[in-house]
């Protein structure tokens, strides 16, 4: 009777130590969890994407100064640049607080593949429309390493980039490098099996857009005809001004062909981008050597932005289009100062149809589509 009592009392016992175990166990794992984390080990595992890229915002400032400070009026503080760069990736919804299920595992590499140019060409929308590829990971922010951040080092420059595990291409987008006389040769010093991307865009519409955006900062701003004339009465075209040079397209892909067969370029139709993304995003995809994973239902036409918008952007679950400095109305410019530019830009657009075998259509667009 005692002996079947302790035996009763001991298989109790018994059991109780099994129910804890996995209690003490987890306690355990715990215990090792929070001493790995005060060791500083945590820095791998996921945090929210909004984290992330403020993290790298408040490093990259200065985004389009460089053009703007040539006409001496981009007086737009820092934290207004930061401010707009986030408005630019998050639109007016509020930053998602989602854990981004992309992995934040694995190394940090240099891009594979960049968005090169062109300024007001469509690379926000592009960059945006690939990051939801689960095979492609970018750097939110524009880097400008190979214009303006040289000198910082490669070292610097592959720390700015996310992790990616193996498969997963490394994307950023920095349009200023295109018209960079020295980017070529420092892209190709740090891979010459880099892939170029080019978003172009009528040069005469990017020329408005871009001014577009420097009257946005500075309302004081000279007219666009001021600015893109020399010489009113003989119509002489001011090349000096960056809004114009820019869309010389052909002279400054001359310079990159020094360094990079035309089999590392893509060139992306920007207004392609906008009427049909799905089919521009199909060749972007193809060129990158990514299963077509991003394709018509990925998109949908916000009509009060009159721009394509994604369903899900990465990191988010809620429908989303670009922020408000993207797709915004241009002034008036008078068509006789438009038709100038039209005329002034036809050889070089030739040209670059000839050198790219594409014929982007710019030549045959109504000059009102430009305004
Ligand atoms: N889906 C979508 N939504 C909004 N805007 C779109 C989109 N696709 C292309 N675009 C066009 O992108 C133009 C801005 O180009 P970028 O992103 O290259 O500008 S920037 O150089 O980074 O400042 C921007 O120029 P503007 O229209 O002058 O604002 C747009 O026309």
């Amino acid at each position: 009777m005692g002996c079947s009592k302790w035996r009763a009392a001991f298989n109790f016992g018994h059991l109780k130590v099994h129910s804890k175990l996995p209690v003490f166990f987890t306690m355990i794992i715990l215990f090792i969890y929070l001493f790995y984390c005060l060791n500083g080990y945590c820095e791998s595992l996921p945090r929210p994407v909004y984290d992330q890229r403020s993290n790298l915002q408040t490093k990259i400032i200065f985004k389009d100064g460089q053009e703007t400070e040539q006409l001496g009026a981009y007086n737009a503080s820092p934290v207004s640049l930061v401010r707009e760069q986030l408005s630019d990736l998050t639109n007016s919804d509020p930053p998602s607080n989602n854990i981004s299920i992309a992995n934040n595992f694995g190394n940090k590499k240099f891009p594979q593949a960049i968005i090169i140019g062109v300024k007001k060409g469509g690379t926000r929308a592009l960059l945006e429309f690939l990051r939801i590829h689960p095979d492609v990971r970018a750097v939110g922010a524009e880097p400008h390493f190979f214009d303006r951040f040289y000198e910082k080092g490669l070292e610097w420059y592959r720390n700015l980039m996310p992790r990616t595990l193996e498969g997963q291409i490394t994307m950023e987008k920095t349009p200023s490098y295109f018209i960079t006389k020295e980017a070529p040769r420092r892209v190709f010093s740090m891979s010459r099996h880099t892939r170029l991307i080019v978003v172009v865009r009528d040069p005469v519409t990017r020329a408005v857009s871009d001014y577009t955006q420097t009257l946005s900062k500075s309302p004081g701003l000279p007219s666009f005809q001021n600015l893109a004339f020399r010489n009113a009465t003989t119509g002489l075209i001011d090349t000096s001004w960056s809004a114009v040079r820019i869309g010389i397209y052909a002279k400054h892909l001359e310079n990159w062909l020094r360094y990079f067969p035309m089999s590392r370029f893509l060139f992306v139709s920007g207004e392609r981008l906008v009427t049909d993304p799905a089919g521009e995003m199909g060749r972007v995809q193809d060129f990158l050597g990514l299963k077509r994973v991003v394709t018509d239902k990925h998109f949908y036409f916000n009509q009060t932005k009159g721009f394509p918008c994604l369903k899900k952007p990465e990191g988010s679950s809620r429908p989303r289009c670009l922020g408000k400095s993207k797709g915004r109305p241009h002034p008036q410019i008078p068509s006789e100062v438009l038709l100038r530019l039209r005329d002034f830009y036809r050889p070089f657009n030739l040209k670059f149809y000839q050198m790219t075998g594409h014929d982007f259509g710019w030549d045959q667009m109504a000059t009102h589509q430009s305004s």
